[in-house]
């Protein structure tokens, strides 16, 4: 069978303290040993990969990044995004949060994945890597950059090309990253809007 190159995780996180004072109650829950979670009484779903309320960053790591990490090692493009309500997760989940502030193990995907990216490079002397880092918020159809601190022009624009490709944005600042601290760094300090000396780290280049 063709495998899907999509493929769907749902998380479960807990509920917060705050809705436990206010007496909310859980609606969704797994069942278990299967890829499934039901939704109130009897609304089944199946997902590629589900996650309980006591899921682990790890485990989310190992099960379903850690295998992308290593196809785009071997040059396969990979993209790994969160949806959901507000807050369902996704920036617990995917690391978004002030990296240099949480705990080893609460860690998501975004400084595991520049981790083991690195690591896999210090071990392959014989292989040319060249690591580029952007790094872009989408909300309400519009794209801000969020490397660019210098100046009011965060809004990005999309450009078509020739052929209707929308790849191409206008205005993005692209770090060349030299080294997992240095894009760690810049993660942090960017997500605190302020700005860092890492010109011996990064190479900057607008295009
Ligand atoms: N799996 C989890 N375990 C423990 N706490 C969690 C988990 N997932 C999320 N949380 C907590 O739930 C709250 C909301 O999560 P988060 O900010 O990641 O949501 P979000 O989907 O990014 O929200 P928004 O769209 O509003 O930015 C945070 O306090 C976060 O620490």
């Amino acid at each position: 069978m063709e495998e899907i190159p999509v493929k769907v995780a749902v998380r479960i996180r807990p509920l917060l303290s705050k809705e436990v004072l206010h007496n909310h109650q859980v609606c969704v829950r797994l069942i278990p040993n299967t890829q499934q979670i039901i939704i109130g009484k009897d609304r089944v779903f199946t997902f590629d990969f589900v996650f309980g309320k006591h899921s682990t960053q790890d485990e989310v790591y190992t099960t379903c990044i850690k295998p992308l990490v290593a196809s785009l090692i071997e040059g396969y493009n990979a993209t790994v995004f969160a949806y959901g309500q507000t807050g369902s997760g996704k920036t617990y989940t995917i690391g978004g949060g002030h990296v240099a502030s949480v705990a080893e193990e609460e860690r998501g995907i975004i400084p595991r994945a520049i981790e083991e990216i690195f690591q896999i490079i210090s071990e392959n002397h014989n292989i040319d890597f060249t690591v580029k880092v952007s790094y872009i918020e989408v909300y309400k159809e519009e794209l801000r950059d969020l490397l660019e601190l210098e100046t009011s022009m965060k809004y990005l624009q999309i450009r078509e090309d020739e052929k209707g490709n929308t790849g191409n944005y206008l205005n993005l600042i692209c770090l060349f990253a030299l080294a997992c601290l240095a894009v760690s760094n810049v993660i942090n300090e960017f997500l605190k809007q302020t700005s860092i000396d890492v010109k011996n780290l990064l190479l900057t280049r607008k295009f």
